[in-house]
């Protein structure tokens, strides 16, 4: 079984809450790829996204695309990426997910980076810009290989198509809780936990949360409505810094209660 199913069948189990944390790979060189991974499932991540970095990021904020740039710097490759994920995998138990574009797989090979994925030991891959209508050039291998695709709603998505994607997959949903790019706020409009109420009404699937989740008192208000949430520029943000300890505030704040071993 895949271990984004594994995980989200103990979280259901159990009621626990989730935290995914979100992170640019190659920021920072890939030694710190490894690094980070290895701290953040000792600092109690439920999974771990990782994004690839690209020159057209049209779904990032600023904090992300500056670090996507320092990444493309470094000299950061799909590819290396992939090996450098591999070679961390035999001592990391928590899913690891995937955030890319579809420009970088395309120019990989959509087969070909199935294949290296699942032998590299990624469960799942998040692609903001491949609508459900066209996903199946990358679902049929998906599921031939054991990836989990994560598909995501919007604050605009009819309740009809918020259905429909809840019924497709085994992970979760994640549901954007802002209009707009990603990148912390100052606060949520009420109409973000409107949007969480709505996609859990109809989801068969768990419902994390994220956008724009920046604090420790966001992650305890936002994960109240959801089963968990994920915070992306503020980790991003943290880790530049090498500020880890803010890091472990973020993800303590998800109250996280772990009653069976990874
Ligand atoms: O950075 P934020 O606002 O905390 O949001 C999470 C987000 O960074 C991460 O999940 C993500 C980064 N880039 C994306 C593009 C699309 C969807 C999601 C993402």
């Amino acid at each position: 079984m895949n271990r984004i199913e594994k995980v989200m069948r103990r979280i259901k189990e159990n009621k626990e809450k989730a935290f995914i944390p979100y992170f640019m790979a190659g920021d920072g060189g890939l030694e710190a790829l490894q690094q980070r991974i290895i701290f953040l499932e000792e600092t109690g991540a439920t999974a771990i996204e990782i994004g690839i970095p690209f020159s057209d990021p049209v779904a990032d904020g600023p904090v992300i695309q500056a670090a996507g740039i320092r990444a493309l710097q470094e000299g950061t490759t799909l590819k290396a990426v992939i090996q450098t994920i591999a070679g961390v995998r035999p001592i990391v138990h928590v899913p690891l997910i995937i955030m890319t574009y579809m420009n970088p797989i395309i120019a990989y090979g959509i087969e070909k980076f199935i294949e290296d994925s699942c032998h590299a030991g990624i469960d799942g891959l998040i692609l903001p810009d491949l609508p459900i209508e066209e996903e199946t050039m990358v679902t049929s291998l998906a599921e031939k290989f054991g990836i989990e695709i994560i598909r995501l709603v919007t604050l605009t998505s009819p309740l009809e198509r918020i259905r429909e994607i809840s019924s497709k997959g085994k992970g979760f949903i994640y549901a954007v809780t802002i209009n707009g790019i990603t990148g912390a706020r100052s606060r949520f409009d009420e109409e973000a936990v409107e949007h969480l109420k709505r996609v859990k009404s109809v989801s068969t699937l768990p419902v994390f949360a994220g956008f724009g989740i920046s604090t420790p008192s966001h992650v305890e208000e936002m994960i109240h409505y959801c089963d968990g949430v994920i915070v992306g520029s503020k980790i991003v943000e943290f880790f530049s810094e090498n500020n880890l300890s803010a890091i472990k505030e973020l993800i303590r704040a998800a109250k996280i209660k772990r009653t069976i071993k990874q």
